[in-house]
C-alpha cells in the first residue's frame, strides 16, 4: 500500500506537485494518469526516495522508503530512462544488483524467466533494443519480489507484443495480491490495464476513482436521432437540460436527455424516428474533458504557425 499525505514537490519557484494524497491499494493495478508535466514522474521519484517532498510525506507499507531495512524487497520500481553498465550482460548486471542486496542467484534466473530476458541474457546490454532494455528495467524492479510495484511509463516505446506483455505482467502482480502503481498518459492504454485511476493535472488530483466510475461520470448523454420532424422532436422535449445540432437535414445529435425520454417525447408528439443511437463519451473524450484546464501548455496556447512545431519546455516526455 502506497499513503501519501499533503505530498508538495517545489523546483524553485516550479510547483510540480501541488498537495496531493492518494492511497495506492494492494491487490488491483492502479493507474497514474496525466499530460505531460502532470507531476507523475515526481511523485513516483519521491515515493522510492529518490526526490525529497518539499512538505507533505509518502509511505510505502506504513513507512518511508528510507525506513524499510531492505526496500528492495518492499519496492520495485522502475524510474525512467536506466543507466546500466552497458559492457554488462543483463545476467551480469542483474547478478551484481542481487549480490549486493543480499538476494539470492536464483532470484536472478526466476527474474530473467519471468521477464523473458532468457535468449538474451548473456548479452551485451548497450546491444538492447529499448523493448530488452524496459524488461532488464522490470527484472531489477522485480529482483526483491517486492510486494508494491511502481513502473513509470512503462510502454513508452515498447512495440505491440511489449505493450501486452506490460499488461499482463501488472495484471498479474495484482492477482498475487501486490500494490501494481503505473503511470501514464494515455488514458486508452490505462484503462486496458487498469482497475483504478488517479488523474492528476498541474500537480493536483482532478480524479480518483474506479475506471467505470470515471468513464460512467464524465461525458454527457449524446443520442444521434433521424427524424423527419426534427424541429416537432426538440420542441416536445423541451429546452431545459437539451442542446441539439444538426449533423443533415434529417439527423441531429442531442446532448441532454438519454435516449428513453427522447422516445417518449416523440411518442407524444406522434413523430416518426427512424434512428436513436446512443453515443457514449469515448475514454479519450473523457479524459480531455477531465484534463482540459490542466495541461501546461496546449496547442492553443502558442503562437499561430508554431503549433505543428517543438516540444515547449516543461512538456517533454
Ligand atoms: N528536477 C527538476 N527541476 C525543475 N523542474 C522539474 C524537475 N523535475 C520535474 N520538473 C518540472 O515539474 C513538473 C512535473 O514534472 P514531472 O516529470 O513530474 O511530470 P510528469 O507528469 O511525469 O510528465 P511526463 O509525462 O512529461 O513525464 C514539470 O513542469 C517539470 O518540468
Amino acid at each position: 500500500m502506497i499513503e501519501a499525505q499533503g505530498l508538495f514537490k517545489r523546483y524553485g519557484d516550479k510547483t510540480a506537485v501541488n498537495g496531493i494524497s492518494f492511497t495506492v491499494h494492494p491487490g488491483k493495478v492502479t493507474g497514474f494518469l496525466g499530460p505531460n508535466g502532470a507531476g507523475k514522474s515526481t511523485t513516483m521519484r519521491m515515493i522510492v526516495g529518490l526526490d525529497t517532498p518539499s512538505a507533505g510525506s509518502v509511505s510505502v507499507n506504513g513507512r518511508r522508503y528510507a525506513e524499510h531495512r531492505a526496500p528492495l524487497r518492499e519496492v520495485g520500481a522502475l524510474l525512467e530512462a536506466k543507466a546500466f553498465h552497458t559492457k554488462r550482460s543483463a545476467y551480469n548486471h542483474l547478478r551484481a544488483m542481487a549480490a549486493t542486496h543480499g538476494i539470492p542467484n536464483s532470484r536472478v534466473h526466476e527474474v530473467i524467466e519471468m521477464t523473458g530476458l532468457g535468449p538474451v541474457a548473456k548479452k551485451r546490454v548497450g546491444g538492447f533494443s529499448m523493448g530488452m532494455g524496459q524488461r532488464l528495467g522490470i527484472a531489477v524492479a522485480m529482483l526483491g519480489d517486492p510486494q508494491t510495484v511502481i513502473l513509470d511509463e512503462p510502454v513508452n516505446g515498447l512495440d505491440p507484443e511489449g505493450v501486452q506483455w506490460i499488461r499482463h505482467l501488472a495484471r498479474g502482480l495484482a492477482a498475487e495480491g501486490r500494490t501494481v502503481f503505473l503511470s501514464s498518459h494515455l488514458m486508452s492504454e490505462m484503462a486496458m490495464t487498469a482497475d483504478h485511476l488517479i488523474v492528476i493535472g498541474r500537480g493536483r488530483i482532478i480524479a480518483d476513482a474506479p475506471v467505470s466510475e470515471i468513464l460512467a461520470g464524465r461525458g454527457q448523454l449524446r443520442t444521434r436521432v433521424r427524424t423527419d420532424r426534427p424541429s416537432d422532436l426538440l420542441a416536445a422535449l423541451g429546452g431545459e437540460g437539451t442542446t441539439s445540432t444538426f449533423l443533415e437535414p434529417d439527423l441531429l445529435e442531442i446532448t441532454g436527455p438519454d435516449p428513453r425520454r427522447i422516445a417518449e417525447a416523440a411518442l407524444r408528439r406522434q413523430v416518426l424516428v427512424y434512428e436513436l443511437t446512443p453515443l457514449q463519451a469515448s475514454l479519450e473524450e473523457a479524459y480531455m474533458e477531465l484534463t482540459a484546464s490542466e495541461v501546461e501548455y496546449s496547442s492553443h496556447d502558442l503562437p499561430l504557425g508554431t503549433q505543428a512545431e517543438g516540444v515547449p519546455e516543461g512538456s517533454r516526455s
